[in-house]
């Protein structure tokens, strides 16, 4: 099932109020939140682990009567991805994004996050084929093409990561494609054009005067892509 995905990344909230942030954009309607996971060793930056993800979990708990409400969608900058799957489980993680060029065995790694009940996606630094996905593809929930090199929020959006984009979009029309780093209301379009139909934006949401406006924004250009071409489902 495709269909727009909006994902505020938290990097851009304020960390001394984690949990009202993430409330504000659910409130703002917000489909999921996004959770940079850095190690300072995959990445030149050191964000947050399982324990500040199982707090938050706290703030704003799972709906029973609403499954998949308060999604918290976990993109694991880290090396060694195996060995965070059962604690970020623990801590609440309903998704767990690994990068392609974190392990050696991508599959075995897909099991094992499926085995621990969390969605399991891959994604690739800017400098990694797009062709690497195709053998996983079938086995995953998600692909995530970065859009900026990981490590920092607030960085330019790379448009030549769209072809990437294009060329899954073509190949799996039910995929979900998340892209990520700097979309806003000057590089949506790109992206939805390309097919990207799960969007993560951080500067953009959390520094907008109005989070509301701008989660619609987003949204109302992956819907307009994907309806013009007969993908979306619901
Ligand atoms: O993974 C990331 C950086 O590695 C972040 O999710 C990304 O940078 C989002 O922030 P912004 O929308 O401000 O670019
Ligand atoms: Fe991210």
């Amino acid at each position: 099932m495709v269909k727009a995905i909006i994902a505020p990344s938290i990097l851009a909230g304020d960390f001394s109020k984690l949990g009202a942030e993430a409330k504000r954009v659910f409130d703002a309607e917000a489909d999921w939140i996004h959770l940079d996971v850095m190690d300072g060793h995959f990445v030149p930056n050191i964000t947050m682990g399982p324990p500040i993800i199982a707090s938050l979990r706290k703030s704003v708990p799972r709906d029973s009567n609403a499954p998949g409400k308060f999604f918290f969608d976990c993109h694991m900058m880290v090396s060694r991805p195996e060995q965070w799957v059962e604690p970020i489980a623990k801590a609440g993680g309903d998704q767990y994004t690994f990068h392609y060029e974190a392990t050696d065995d991508p599959l075995k790694l897909i099991k094992l996050i499926r085995d621990n009940g969390m969605r399991a996606a891959c994604a690739i630094k800017p400098g990694t084929p797009v062709e690497v996905l195709y053998p996983l593809a079938q086995y995953l929930d998600m692909a995530l093409v970065m859009t900026v090199e990981p490590g920092f929020g607030g960085q330019k959006f790379m448009a030549d990561m769209m072809p990437k984009v294009d060329a899954l979009r073509r190949k799996y029309p039910q995929l979900d494609i998340q892209v990520d780093g700097g979309l806003g209301p000057s590089t949506i379009l790109a992206a939805a054009n390309a097919g990207a139909n799960v969007i993560v934006a951080g500067t953009s949401v959390f520094k907008a005067a109005n989070a509301e406006e701008m989660i619609q924004l987003l949204r109302s250009h992956v819907t307009s892509f994907l309806r013009d071409n007969n993908l979306l489902t619901n």
